[in-house]
């Protein structure tokens, strides 16, 4: 099984993401992802690099066209958990002004999840999470995204799960349920 976690900065994400691929022994990885595009990006979003907001499009569907095929050959031997993938292009790239349609046409090459996790959280405990991300200026920014997300997982079926106020361990608990639930139903 393919599985993507997704959600905005602080939503618990990478922590989840982690526990269940322990968990069910997945392979894990992550969005930018660690090839030499993902590097270019990550550089990008430091603000080191200033690009326009197409072609960062652009290169986050580039860097899923090489993690892409990655994702393909550790499925022939195990399922894979992913830190962000398609829907956070459609997501974050889109509030930031992008067309839909143009995010959606060069990711056609992306990978349908079996399962999407939508990790939602309430924006001030999400800056308070990833305080030392300086993301406070991207606040209205974020709550666009989430609610991006939120339309995106009416359309596409996502499992939502609200992180506000769950522990960790009850958090990984309901997506444990919720992963063994599909996986009986496969
Ligand atoms: N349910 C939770 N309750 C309290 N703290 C949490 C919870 N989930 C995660 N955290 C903490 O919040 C911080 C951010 O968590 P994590 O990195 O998993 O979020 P993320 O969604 O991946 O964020 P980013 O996209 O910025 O990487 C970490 O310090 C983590 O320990
Ligand atoms: C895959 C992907 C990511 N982003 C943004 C979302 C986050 O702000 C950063 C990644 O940060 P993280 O702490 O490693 O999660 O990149 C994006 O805008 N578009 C994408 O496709």
């Amino acid at each position: 099984m393919f599985i993507v976690f997704e959600g905005i900065d602080g939503s618990g994400k990478t922590t989840q993401s982690k526990l269940l691929a322990e968990k069910i022994k997945a392979f894990w990885t992550y969005e930018p992802s660690n090839s030499d595009v993902g590097k270019f990006i990550r550089e990008i979003l430091s603000g080191n690099i200033k690009v326009d907001d197409k072609t960062l499009a652009l290169l986050f569907a580039a860097d899923r066209v090489e993690h892409t095929k990655l994702i393909k050959e550790k499925l022939k031997e195990k399922d894979v958990v992913c830190d962000r993938y398609l829907y956070s292009s459609i997501a974050y790239q889109s509030v930031a002004g992008v067309d839909e349609d143009f995010i959606n046409s060069i990711n056609k090459y992306a990978l349908k999840p079996d399962i999407v996790f939508l990790l939602i959280v309430d924006i001030e405990v999400a800056l308070k999470r990833v305080k030392t991300k300086d993301i406070f200026e991207k606040k209205d920014f974020l709550m666009k995204v989430q609610d991006k997300y939120l339309e995106l997982a009416e359309k596409y079926n996502f499992i939502v799960i609200d992180t506000t106020n769950k522990s960790i361990k009850d958090v990984h608990k309901e997506i444990l349920e919720q992963y063994n639930k599909v996986y009986k139903q496969s």
